[in-house]
């Protein structure tokens, strides 16, 4: 059988009470999934994203990781240790000022010891085509790097699943192209907000739209 790593129950959410953004979309994703949502701008992506996660929590429904339903902040310490965010603008997800203390962040913070930690920022810095780029300072990456060392901060917490928002964005095609080959040889599940058709052509292996609340195959 196939091992279900999220499921979404007919979940609502508003920021505003007069204009919902989510209601009753259902949503799963098994492993071994790469499923593209696709949608218009301000659709919803990104907060269905951050519900997965619990940076934002749904005022419906039901939210499932892992096997268990998770409600409040202690539940959502695990899902974020187990499904790693790339945030849309990678300035975001970059704090430090070397990029080995920004991928060696992730690990230390779920309990390595510096060794471990640094294992682990060897290796993803490895898997994302910049080894050796522990030292640079992180503010004057290229975007393009910038996007790889953000992914390398996330893979460096060993995730089962990857939820990436709009990962190609403001990409050149050699630094997309890039990206796209790296993504395409990783084992995790993984959730792809994206507008880049190309991209998905080439990740996804189910597509979903986004539209007036609720997920459409
Ligand atoms: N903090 C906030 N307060 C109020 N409204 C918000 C907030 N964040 C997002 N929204 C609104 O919620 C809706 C959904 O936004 P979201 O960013 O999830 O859309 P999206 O599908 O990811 O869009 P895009 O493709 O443009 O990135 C939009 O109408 C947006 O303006």
């Amino acid at each position: 059988m196939t091992q279900e790593l999220f499921r979404l129950e007919d979940l609502g959410f508003a920021h505003d009470p007069a204009r919902p953004v989510l209601a009753g979309l259902e949503f799963s994703l098994s492993a071994g999934e790469r499923v593209a949502v696709l949608g218009d701008n301000g659709a919803g992506k990104t907060t269905l994203l951050h519900l997965m996660v619990g940076l934002l929590r749904p005022q419906a429904g039901r939210v499932l990781a892992f096997g268990a339903e998770r409600r409040r902040e202690a539940d959502f310490h695990d899902v974020r240790a187990r499904a790693g965010l790339l945030f849309q603008d990678p300035d975001d997800q970059l704090f430090c000022p070397t990029v080995a203390e920004d991928v060696a962040f992730g690990p230390l913070n779920l309990g390595a010891g510096r060794a471990e930690a640094q294992d682990a920022v060897a290796e993803a810095l490895e898997q994302v085509g910049l080894p050796g780029f522990g030292e640079r300072v992180t503010h004057k990456l290229s975007g393009g790097e910038k996007r790889l060392v953000t992914l390398a901060a996330v893979l460096a917490m060993r995730p089962e699943v990857l939820l990436l928002d709009e990962p190609s964005n403001a990409l050149d095609r050699a630094a997309r192209e890039r990206l796209i080959d790296i993504l395409a040889g990783l084992p995790q599940a993984m959730v792809i907000v994206s507008h880049d058709d190309d991209l998905v052509e080439r990740l996804a292996t189910r597509r979903v739209v986004l539209r007036g609340g609720r997920i459409e195959e």
